[in-house]
């Protein structure tokens, strides 16, 4: 057998031994751990295969594995490789061509159904096709300049020859994926590695001194971490019901020289939770909702192939109940900032009608964040007042 086809046998041996309960980074790193005589350079092209094959969604189930990673890395690669050189020559030599012109040389007619079969549950603004086929694309690394060192990081890069793309904002910066950003730019306070679209949140949150905000699911604390660079004077408190993620949260804080807030573990679904809170109101509460990240799977294509759609309306429940339980914390004239990695309308559109539906808040402005376009997740942010 030829390195390569070593390559194509290893892949296949991956994804018929991966039923979805680990994330694929962690399970190829187990795999990888139990074969240690494969170098780097193999681990790297066998990851890439594996992954071509997952980009392909609910594509060619019919197919067998092995052309199906043929085909996922025909689709998803623009440039001649070593790979496709060894095992379809003839598609190699056409690499370079357009998807329109490549779709009808792989064995099954692929369309964005066929990829996605998902797309009449998506939120209304989407650009289903679009949104679709950048499954096919490995999404970019973003990351948030911050303290106004926007040139010192910029001269970091060039220095490191990697290539960057600057918003207009001045603040979000575009990188090639795998972008060892920490070793490049080794001062942490300088930047946050936040991926375009959740940065766009932040346009919704305007938020003033003094005021009182509560990032109620708060993880590791990237949308507060932004808030308090808006507005540092701004009295915080973060809450999840994981004590672990708080804790990456607090030296996340440290890092970004983010100081003066309280921390708690709540379970915000919990009967005596409301009671825990007293009488607190607070200026804006951050919903970051827990739900489906489907608006993220292009990072994480797997997720795509186990998918079950049942699980869509159970997110919905509990964002809802999430939402019904904090409502009552917003200060009156006070803003709620309703937030999803979620492409679905159920958990999108549905859940800000039913918090109208039961509450005085309206929505006041925002919707789908797309970054199909820019290589970025795709998020919906509401702001309700
Ligand atoms: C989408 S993440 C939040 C991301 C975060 N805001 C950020 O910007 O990095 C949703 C969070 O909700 C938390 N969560 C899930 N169920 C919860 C519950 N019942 N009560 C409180 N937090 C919950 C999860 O632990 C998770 O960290």
């Amino acid at each position: 057998m030829s390195r390569w086809e070593n390559y194509l046998a290893s892949a296949e041996k991956i994804i018929g031994a991966y039923h979805g309960s680990l994330p694929l980074h962690h399970f190829l790193k187990a795999f990888f751990k139990e074969h240690p005589y494969m170098g780097s350079r193999d681990r790297r092209w066998i990851s890439q295969l594996v992954y071509h094959y997952f980009r392909l969604g609910h594509w060619g189930k019919d197919i067998a594995v092995s052309e199906r990673i043929v085909a996922g890395t025909f689709l998803c690669e623009t440039s001649p490789n070593d790979f496709l050189a060894a095992v379809r020559p003839a598609w190699n030599e056409q690499i370079a061509l357009s998807l329109a012109d490549k779709m009808p040389l792989i064995p099954a007619a692929l369309t964005p159904a066929t990829i996605f079969p998902f797309l009449p549950d998506l939120s209304e603004e989407i650009d289903t096709n679009a949104y679709a086929y950048t499954f096919l694309k490995q999404p970019r690394l973003f990351i948030r300049v911050r303290n106004g060192k926007l040139d010192k990081v910029l001269q970091l890069l060039e220095k490191a020859a990697v290539a960057y793309e600057v918003f207009a904002n001045k603040t979000t910066v575009a990188l090639p994926n795998g972008t060892k950003i920490e070793t490049i730019v080794t001062e942490k306070s300088w930047y946050e590695v936040q991926d375009a679209s959740s940065q766009q949140t932040g346009e919704l949150f305007s938020p003033a001194k003094n005021e009182r905000w509560w990032d109620c699911c708060a993880a590791s604390g990237g949308k507060s971490i932004l808030l308090k660079d808006q507005q540092p004077g701004v009295q915080l408190l973060v809450s999840d019901v994981r004590r672990s993620i708080l804790e990456n949260l607090q030296q996340r804080f440290t890092a970004a020289g983010v100081k003066n807030y309280d921390a708690r573990v709540m379970d915000l679904t919990a009967e005596n939770f409301p009671a825990t809170m007293g009488q607190q109101q607070f200026d804006g509460i951050i919903l970051d909702a827990p739900c489906s990240g489907s608006g993220t799977w292009g990072r994480t294509p797997e997720s795509l192939a186990f998918f079950k759609k049942e699980e869509i309306s159970k997110y919905q429940q509990l964002q809802k109940r999430i939402a019904h339980n904090v409502i009552p914390f917003v200060k009156k004239g006070g803003v709620l900032i309703y937030i999803t990695c979620s492409v679905f309308k159920q958990e999108n559109e549905e859940v800000v009608k039913y918090i109208e539906e039961n509450s005085a808040l309206r929505r006041q402005e925002g919707g789908v964040i797309a970054g199909y376009n820019k290589g970025a997740d795709t998020m919906y942010a509401v702001r309700l007042s």
